[in-house]
């Protein structure tokens, strides 16, 4: 997670023009805003060129005159600049660009390699794949370069689609706002994300997570104002234990572990036998219930994850329980309910239909009516309005037992605040924090005692 992009807002290519358009309209010349870009994207090349010689590749469109206007301006900083072209006709601000430049300028296809290597060849206006010469000669150029930096995306990386290809940059500035291809998929190709806002006023639906703020206990709290949870157990007692240790360092006033298996993570969380389900989830004081961590798939679980799914209960579904559930079942809910796929039970529970990662969770979220958190090293976070939120976890986390911990952490938040999409970003945000702070290749029982630590950053 890197806290300078924290909260920063992700729009698609339409947005993303639109914003440009409110921009006009506010009074804003378009050779302005490109010479906002221009000049944004040319201050990050100047920090890393250290002095040598830059080529600017400057294709058809308006990245293209983003790449003459940043030719410009670092030739008029006093760097040695030569511009690769792909295109003869600019328009607007692009035609603008390209007569302020006038320093040496080639043909893509006669362009040679230079140490630092400025990518403005396509933009978020990519309408197909590039043709194989001119993706061989970009792909050439980028590999004899020793800085390469991208101008708003990579080339060949479509803006609205999870990044799968395109040129691998070292630095990629993007322009406006973030776009789905930066946040989603195999983003190791924008390499080192910079956002330049250039100031334009653009949707806030979609954001990569920030850290939340949390409030401590007031004097008037007490164990069940705090948040009563209970996780139900199965087959796989430890992932049960695990998920309920991670509920009490989450910040839970009270767990109860429901399970055949009357061992407990610590003293301070209580064993339930789980034939008193049904009293329990009538219990009045009940903050969240978690089903699904070791739950299983024999029939005793099928009937522990009905009863909980027809309860009014706020509700976290992980694990076994997803496989069990259905999406009708789920839309009938009234009770908050998050789910907490990885990739897998994503694709049996919604389908592995079309769309990026963003849209697909949106979907889910939307059909379910949940908040559904779609995890990965791209975690994706969406309420069925249309709000979401991107996390990029520690890859450490990809070991055994840590959905556990977050499902534990989820129904904490829950029973917190019973606002499910806050439960939810506040559980993301404390789980990779909590993976941060423990270091690398730490076990899944160790994560949770971390937890204190993440939530006292929070307060
Ligand atoms: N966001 C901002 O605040 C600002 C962004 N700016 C920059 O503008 C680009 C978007 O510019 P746009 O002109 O819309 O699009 P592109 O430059 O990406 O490319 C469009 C041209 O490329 C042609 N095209 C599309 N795909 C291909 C292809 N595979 N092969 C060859 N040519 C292709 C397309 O023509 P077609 O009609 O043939 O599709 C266009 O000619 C944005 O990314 C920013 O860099 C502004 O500077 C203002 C601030
Ligand atoms: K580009």
């Amino acid at each position: 997670m890197n806290p300078a992009l924290a909260g920063a807002s992700i729009v698609t290519a339409a947005q993303m023009r639109a914003a440009e358009v409110a921009c006009f309209a506010a009074g804003v010349s378009q050779v302005a805003l490109m010479e906002r870009a221009a000049r944004a994207v040319a201050q990050q090349v100047a920090r890393f060129a250290r002095s040598r010689p830059v080529l600017v590749l400057a294709g058809p469109g308006n990245n293209g005159g983003d790449g003459f206007g940043v030719a410009w301006v670092l030739a008029e900083w006093g760097y040695d600049v030569t511009v690769a072209t792909l295109g003869q006709d600019w328009n607007g601000a692009a035609a603008v660009m390209r007569d302020r430049w006038t320093g040496p300028t080639t043909d893509l296809d006669d362009a040679t390699p230079r140490p630092v290597l400025v990518d403005g060849l396509f933009g978020i206006g990519l309408t197909r794949p590039i043709a194989a010469p001119v993706r061989g000669r970009l792909a050439t150029l980028a590999a004899a370069a020793e800085l390469v930096v991208a101008i708003d995306v990579p080339s060949g990386s479509f803006a609205d689609q999870d990044a799968s290809d395109g040129v691998e940059a070292d630095i990629t500035v993007a322009l406006g706002a973030l776009k789905p291809c930066h946040v989603v998929g195999d983003t190791a190709r924008c390499g080192h994300l910079i956002l330049a806002d250039l100031a334009i006023a653009v949707p806030g639906d979609t954001r990569l997570i920030a850290r939340p703020v949390l409030h401590p206990p007031s004097r008037a709290d007490h164990k069940y104002t705090r948040g009563l949870v209970i996780v139900i157990g199965g087959t796989m007692p430890g992932a049960a234990r695990l998920a309920a240790g991670a509920a009490a360092r989450g910040g839970a006033g009270y767990v109860v572990l429901a399970s055949d298996d009357a061992r407990v993570p610590f003293d301070a969380v209580v064993s339930r036998k789980p034939d008193a389900i049904a009293a329990m989830l009538a219990d009045p004081k009940l903050g969240a219930v978690l089903i699904g961590p070791g739950l299983g798939r024999d029939d005793e679980a099928r009937t522990r994850s009905e009863e909980a799914a027809a309860s009014d209960c706020p509700l976290v579904i992980d694990g076994d329980a997803l496989a069990l559930a259905s999406i009708d079942q789920l839309a009938c809910r009234t009770a908050p309910t998050i789910l907490t796929p990885h990739s897998g039970e994503f694709d049996r529970l919604f389908g592995t239909g079309g769309g990026n990662k963003l849209e697909r969770t949106r979907d889910a979220a939307r059909r379910s009516g949940a908040i559904v958190v779609h995890k990965g090293a791209d975690t994706v976070i969406a309420a069925p309005d249309g709000q979401s939120i991107v996390a990029h976890p520690p890859a450490w986390l990809s070991t055994a037992g840590t959905g556990d911990v977050l499902a534990g952490i989820a129904a904490a938040r829950l029973a917190a605040s019973r606002d499910p999409m806050r439960a939810a970003i506040e559980a993301v945000w404390l789980h990779a924090r909590a993976a941060s702070l423990a270091g690398p290749a730490f076990v899944a029982d160790g994560l949770a005692m971390h937890l204190p630590q993440a939530i006292a950053e929070c307060l």
